[in-house]
């Protein structure tokens, strides 16, 4: 199987069809209102109640409160959150739907243990650390640090780009690769050529 790929950040409903006919299985929608990627929940909703069955729309919240991602998951019953932030376990299962944990490779994380204290989240997904910016850093991080035995499917994310994505996949074995900025042509906005290389280098090799 091949690996699957989930495009970040869309903004808009044409970025999102353009991704999905280059072969995406996921699209992310960032409702962190500091991020540039931001999108609001009403745009957000209509851009999915537009898209095609089988396809994966994912809602990322950094510590946000209950009252923004409920009105975010009352708008489709297709949503799967992804936490990027602080949430515990406990606040990531109160909103009765699948998710993925995001967890930042922090020089000294135990990404065993901590991805551990989440056994309800469908995926871990694991992204750069920098200071002050939860996601969307741009930056890659140390893959050798990856433990082999993660509990659960790993998305992996973080700087990745049509250019490292093939090595990316076949260093790490990833079930899926995350990718914001390696696909834009400015903030927000994806580029079509960037995005149909990033997703047959994640697929095919290149
Ligand atoms: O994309 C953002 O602006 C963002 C802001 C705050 C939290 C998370 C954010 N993005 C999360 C993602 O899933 C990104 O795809 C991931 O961080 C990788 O981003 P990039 O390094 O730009 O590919």
């Amino acid at each position: 199987m091949s690996c699957r790929v989930k495009i970040c950040g869309i903004t808009n409903l044409e970025d999102a069809l353009q991704a999905l006919g280059a072969g995406a299985d996921a699209l992310g929608f960032v409702f962190y209102d500091k991020s540039p990627r931001y999108v609001s929940p009403d745009v957000a909703n209509q851009i999915v109640s537009q898209l095609p069955p089988f396809v994966v729309p994912v809602g990322l919240f950094v510590n946000a409160p209950d009252d923004l991602v409920e009105q975010v998951s009352q708008g489709s019953v297709r949503w799967v959150i992804q936490f990027h932030g602080d949430e515990t376990p406990e606040q990531c299962e109160s909103y009765g739907k699948p998710y993925y944990k995001a967890l930042r490779m922090k020089p000294d994380v135990d990404v065993l243990r901590e991805a551990s204290n989440y056994p309800s989240a469908l995926a871990i997904l694991l992204d750069a650390y920098k200071p002050g910016i939860p996601g969307g850093t741009g930056e890659t991080f140390n893959w050798n640090a990856i433990p082999a035995q993660l509990p659960k499917p790993l998305i992996l994310a973080g700087g990745l780009t049509p250019d490292n994505v093939a090595t990316a996949v076949n260093t790490v074995k990833p079930y899926a690769v995350d990718v914001s900025g390696g696909v834009e042509r400015s903030k927000g906005l994806k580029d079509p050529d960037r995005v149909i290389q990033f997703i047959n280098g994640a697929k095919h090799g290149g």
